[in-house]
């Protein structure tokens, strides 16, 4: 594992047979090469089925036995070296949306979201406990993260995959300055009709109305119901938000902490016809509720410290 790959400029030489032989569970993980060469690993336990690339570190599905699949997929996403994958749960550091100035640094190259997404991680733990699957990896700077100015930083995601999923995400700073910078675990969640659904949760909460111009609002209504493209970061909040969804008769829990930052994002349908990677009808499968630290949430870790941030997401029937 960890060869350096020139066509990418980072690691992807990754060794299947040897993976399988350090991590691999009979009859719950199983590593496999797609096609287009990812790396996929492919869950099964007694209380869910579930399937990661190593391609940054991505979760695409992830269904509760006897349950709808939680995560919305696009089906015209990419699955390939160096493009992002449209659903599941993208893992976005070290910058959200695209690069912006800092007192830091002046830098705005680099691709939108950071470069974890389509970085190469390195998987390091794999365990069934009980009916669950423990599952990490960790990224580390290669020559991609150096040559944009990040060099001396470490993350860590684990996943727990269940009857319900956490995912916690640790980044620590080597440096000998401080580290600035924003991370989210950007989740599609999958819906049966997005025009249906309540969003509960975040009344009362002062976001940014990016396609408003980011002009600065406080959520006034509870539920919130979704008329139009909505992309919102709400800001100082560690509110749970539930998703209740009269279609698929369930309520999508999304819990948090160590975040301050949530985002509510729908592309809505012109959008959706701009992405090349989501079909024309598929904004009406998804919500994304997003579990951040970003914009004014932004984070500054001091030289030799790290910082923790967790969702929790459970599947409820819905109330009537
Ligand atoms: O198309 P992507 O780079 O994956 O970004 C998808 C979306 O992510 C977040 O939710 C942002 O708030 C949106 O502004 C952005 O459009």
């Amino acid at each position: 594992m960890g060869h350096p790959d020139p066509g990418y400029g980072y690691t992807v030489a990754v060794n299947i047979d040897e993976l399988n032989e350090r991590f691999g569970i009979p009859g719950a993980l199983a590593f496999e090469t797609t096609e287009a060469g990812l790396v996929l690993a492919k869950v099964t336990t007694p209380s869910c089925t579930a399937e990661l690339y190593t391609h940054g570190a991505h979760l695409a599905l992830w269904q509760p036995t006897g349950l709808e699949p939680v995560l919305f997929l696009s089906e015209k996403s990419k699955f390939e070296k160096g493009a992002a994958i449209r659903g599941g749960i993208p893992v976005i550091f070290p910058w959200f949306g695209a690069r912006t100035a800092t007192s830091e640094s002046p830098r705005t190259d680099g691709p939108s979201h950071g470069f974890a997404r389509t970085t190469e991680w390195d998987v390091s733990f794999a365990a069934v406990v009980g009916e669950e699957l423990h599952l990490a990896l960790t990224l580390v700077p290669d020559d991609n993260a150096k040559a944009l100015g990040y060099d001396r930083f470490r993350v860590a995601l684990q996943f727990t995959l269940g009857r319900s999923l956490t995912v916690k995400m640790t980044v620590a700073n080597e440096d000998t300055v401080p580290l600035r910078f924003e991370e989210a675990l950007h989740t599609y969640l999958h819906v049966g009709d997005a025009t249906q659904i309540s969003v509960r949760g975040l009344q009362g909460t002062e976001f940014l109305d990016k396609p408003d111009g980011f002009k600065r609002k406080t959520q006034s209504e509870e539920p919130l119901h979704l008329e139009r493209e909505t992309d919102r970061v709400y800001l100082n909040t560690e509110a749970t938000v539930f998703v209740d969804d009269p279609v698929l008769k369930r309520t999508l829990v999304v819990e948090k902490s160590g975040s301050q930052t949530t985002v509510v994002w729908n592309p809505w349908s012109e959008l959706s016809h701009k992405l090349a990677d989501m079909s024309d009808e598929g904004w009406r499968e998804m919500v994304c509720v997003e579990t951040a630290n970003a914009s004014e949430g932004a984070l500054v870790l001091e030289p030799r410290s790290l910082h923790t941030m967790e969702a929790r997401i459970h599947v409820e029937p819905l109330q009537s």
